[in-house]
């Protein structure tokens, strides 16, 4: 999907919620762990009663990868079903994944050629020729880490190297790349004081901000500081939504919490 194609989409949605399919079988309602695959069966379920209501889904890999080659089954089944029924929304596969080159390449073609993502985040820290291989891609986003919403994040991202923070330059340096139009950042919701001083680096790029909701970031502080004329913010929300209810009712009560967030997201764009 191009990008403005994401932007037209969210202009007509009047939203620009990501939903992250997170999914955690000790979380899950009992009666799903009967289904012959219950991480798609719980997936199937919230993306039907959410579709309308978000312009993006992540599923986070990890989620999938720690049950195995069922849980990658799951993963294909997800985004296949996503690519079939839904092919206006916009895929995020958060893999945080890099490598050297010839590897990056392989991790490049699994999640884009293989599964059909429309983007993957990756870590920017072994540098130029471990993203490369992603960016080119045609149509396909890289959504590097810039600033994370953990306090971990303070550790060498905030850092001063060379008289600048870290994930400055990883904003200044990587939009030098080759096909670095195809790139988009990860800021967390937990960091909004930083966003201004981001979109005087990268004025223009999209962001994919997790961290609302149960990680306590603040949906209006990110819009007041990161929001473009193009919008160029997707805002993340996993726990808070997928898991608003462990009964049967749960695919409802998700949208209910998508529905609220996206109601506020509705109010901002008017303005
Ligand atoms: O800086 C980052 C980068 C990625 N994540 C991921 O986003 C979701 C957040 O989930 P919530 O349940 O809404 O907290 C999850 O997949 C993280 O691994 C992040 O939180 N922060």
């Amino acid at each position: 999907m191009t990008t403005q194609q994401l932007i037209s989409e969210i202009k007509r949605k009047k939203s620009f919620l990501c939903i992250g399919l997170d999914v955690d079988l000790n979380k899950i309602p009992k009666y799903l762990l009967e289904k012959e695959d219950p991480i798609f069966a719980f997936n199937k379920a919230i993306i039907d009663a959410t579709h309308h209501l978000c312009v993006a889904y992540k599923p986070n890999t990890a989620f999938y990868e720690a049950y195995g080659i069922k849980g990658w089954q799951a993963l294909e089944k997800t985004i296949n079903y996503l690519n079939k029924n839904h092919p206006e929304i916009y895929t995020i596969a958060d893999a945080k994944r890099g490598d050297i080159g010839n590897t990056s390449s392989m991790y490049a073609k699994a999640f884009f050629e293989d599964l059909g993502f429309d983007s993957v985040t990756v870590a920017p820290y072994m540098g130029k020729d471990s993203v490369e291989p992603f960016l080119a891609f045609q149509d396909k986003h890289t959504i590097l880490l810039a600033l994370t919403s953990n306090k971990g994040a303070f550790d060498f991202q905030t850092k001063i190297v060379d008289g600048t923070e870290l994930y400055k330059e990883v904003l200044k340096t990587s939009k030098t790349w080759e096909n670095s139009r195809n790139l988009m950042y990860v800021v967390g919701a937990t960091k909004a004081e930083y966003l201004a001083e981001i979109r005087n680096i990268i004025p223009d790029s999209f962001l994919l901000v997790p961290g609302v909701g149960a990680q306590g970031g603040n949906l209006q502080d990110v819009c007041k500081y990161g929001m473009t004329k193009n919008i160029g913010l997707l805002i993340n929300s996993s726990r808070g939504i997928i898991y608003a209810s462990q009964d049967e009712n749960f695919a409802e009560a998700a949208a209910k919490k998508a529905e609220e967030l996206q109601g506020q997201m509705k109010q901002i764009l008017q303005f």
